[in-house]
């Protein structure tokens, strides 16, 4: 599933909202744009003057000069007034552009993380990086292009008609070759564009898996096929490329045809009229003069097309994410959970989850044991929100923090590490958190200790007691901690074990339990086998009613060591790693 683009109305209403504020600028830029073509077009009338006086033998050296000076002044003006358009139709468009552009990251930022993984995240960064380039670079020279294109078409095609109507028609009669020239481009090039831009997300895609991933590309050797992958995908996109250059050559040829055969046509037309005496020579000099004039706007209008399909593919990619809707899937309930029927399964394979009810009230702490591959950590994610369920409803607290085994610990202080999830906390709030997680004690410098690369060195457990720290003071309404003491060895586990009940005290918690003990401190434990829950109850029921949980706990407790903290892992031993997210 990809990232959705908005359609062409979709992005005109999202432009003309993102415009509030700056109309007036908007009209400033139309109005010196106008203003200064129209000043341009001087110069075709003042040579049909000249042309005249000289051809009638009135044209004295003060009539040669005075005209020459109004070109001058005329061509001085209009090259101004264009530069004034240029600048200011640049600052409208940055203006817009950087509040899409903010809206765009916001956006993308609050995306549900489902989302984001199945649309890649290469296609975000594309999306924010080349596509913003793209609209950047076109926005300046757009608007200004079009409205000088425009409005020389209107004054010349007027000018032609005032000098004699014939002309206007010798040009108007051409003017479908252009028109059919841009319709084949429209329906054309969009399609040509977007595959390209689509080609250079994948190709972004391509590049950030084998970044991100670069320990596993290389612990498993798989650098060859990735840069084959990169490969392919780098060809895809000069592929698409060179079909896009193509397009454009084979439209520029059909501009080429319209612009030879309006001048002909003027040409021919004016060489009658004078043939008749219906035109003078100076009038055909300047309808001439004003043909030649329109075919650059015109030209310039329809490379501003060019650039504009592709500006507008890109922006309708920015304005998709960017307008995105901020629904989330999950209904909020408090701080209880609850989960009505759920089946999950990933992409199109089988069911990993199937049938799954389950409450949670609020303040609750309940466990969820099984073996591996049972679904216990696609239940913690599809009652965190991070994937969607297939079928059925969760409704979950806002609020929710997960801890996986895979705990980051910035480089920076152990106070730079805590107060990421609380910035407003004080140093007593940090203090308190890693008392009652107890890591304070193993720290030589309180909250300055240097921890991460290069600092002290913090154990796995240590790392985890640091992540059960940050969710203490992130205080959500429901704590998922899915294997955050699984690996703790016989020393460390229950001091994890302590850790972990002080971070889910007062609050609702979801227990991934892989040590008995820690299910058997839950109120509630559920029994997973093959995505379903098998059996559900206290600890005590459980244990009565001889059954599945009765037979692990046996197990367990014959092979637990006279401390318990010293028990091997159970019931599961496959490690997920997702970083520790708040929602
Ligand atoms: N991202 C994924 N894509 C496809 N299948 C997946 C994915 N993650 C898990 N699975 C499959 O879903 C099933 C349940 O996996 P899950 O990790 O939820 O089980 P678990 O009970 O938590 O196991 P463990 O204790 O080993 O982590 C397994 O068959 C697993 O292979």
């Amino acid at each position: 599933m990809t990232l959705p683009v908005a359609n062409r109305r979709e992005a005109a209403r999202e432009i003309w909202r993102l415009s509030r504020g700056h109309r007036l600028r908007l009209a400033a830029v139309a109005v010196v744009g106008l203003a200064s073509t129209a000043v341009d077009l001087v110069v075709p009338v003042v040579i049909g003057l000249l042309v005249e006086r000289v051809q009638a033998g009135t044209a004295d050296l003060g009539t040669v000069l005075t005209l020459t000076a109004t070109m001058l002044a005329s061509a001085v003006l209009g090259a101004a007034g264009t530069a004034a358009t240029i600048v200011l139709a640049t600052r409208v468009f940055n203006h817009i552009l950087a509040a899409l552009r903010e809206r765009l990251v916001e956006r993308g930022l609050a995306l549900p993380q489902h989302v984001v993984e199945r649309a890649g995240t290469g296609d975000l960064i594309s999306r924010s990086s080349d596509d913003v380039t793209a609209v950047a670079d076109a926005a300046p020279t757009v608007l200004p292009a079009v409205t000088v294109a425009v409005f020389t078409i209107v004054v010349s095609l007027g000018g032609l008609a005032a000098l004699e109507w014939p002309y206007a028609v010798a040009f108007a009669v051409v003017l479908p070759v252009y028109v059919l020239a841009l319709r084949w481009y429209l329906r054309t090039g969009p399609a040509v564009y977007r595959a390209e831009r689509a080609a250079m997300s994948a190709r972004a895609q391509q590049i950030v898996e084998s970044q991100r991933g670069w320990a596993t590309v290389r612990g498993f050797g798989l650098a060859p096929r990735r840069h084959q992958a990169v490969m392919t995908n780098s060809w895809a996109v000069a592929v698409q490329g060179l079909r896009a250059r193509a397009v454009q050559s084979m439209f520029n040829t059909r501009l080429n045809l319209g612009e030879c055969l309006s001048l002909a046509a003027v040409l021919v037309v004016g060489f009658f009229l004078v043939d008749r005496g219906a035109s003078t020579v100076g009038g055909a000099t300047t309808a001439m003069l004003l043909v030649l004039r329109l075919l650059g706007p015109v030209n310039q209008l329809m490379f501003v097309i060019d650039t504009l399909q592709s500006a507008l593919a890109s922006l309708s990619r920015m304005i998709g994410v960017a307008t995105m809707g901020a629904a989330d899937e999950q209904r909020q309930t408090g701080a209880a959970v609850r989960v009505r029927d759920v089946a999950f399964r990933y992409g199109d394979g089988p069911l990993v989850l199937d049938g799954i009810t389950l409450d949670i009230p609020a303040g609750q702490h309940v466990a969820v044991v099984g073996a591996s591959g049972a679904g216990k950590t696609t239940l913690a994610a599809v009652i965190a929100g991070i994937h969607p369920p297939s079928t059925g409803t969760v409704a979950s607290p806002d609020r929710t923090a997960v801890i996986t085994q895979e705990v980051h610990v910035f480089a920076g202080t152990l106070r730079d590490n805590l107060t990421l999830a609380a910035p407003a906390a004080t140093d007593h709030d940090l203090d308190v958190a890693l008392e009652a997680t107890g890591i304070l004690d193993q720290a030589p410098d309180g909250l300055d200790t240097i921890v991460g690369t290069g600092g002290h060195p913090l154990t796995d457990a240590q790392a985890q007691q640091l992540a059960l720290a940050r969710l203490l003071l992130a205080n959500p309404d429901l704590a998922i901690l899915d294997e955050a003491t699984a690996e703790a060895g016989s020393t460390h586990a229950g001091l994890l074990d302590r850790a972990a009940e002080a971070a889910l005290a007062g609050r609702t918690g979801l227990v991934i339990a892989h040590r008995l003990s820690q299910a058997a401190a839950c109120d509630h434990i559920v029994v997973m086998e093959h995505g379903r829950i098998i059996e559900a109850g206290t600890h005590e029921d459980l244990v009565a009613a001889q059954g599945t949980y009765s037979r692990l706990w046996d197990a367990w407790n014959s092979t637990r060591a006279p401390n318990v903290d010293s028990a091997p892992h159970d019931t599961a031993t496959a490690v997920r790693t997702r970083p520790c997210s708040i929602r």
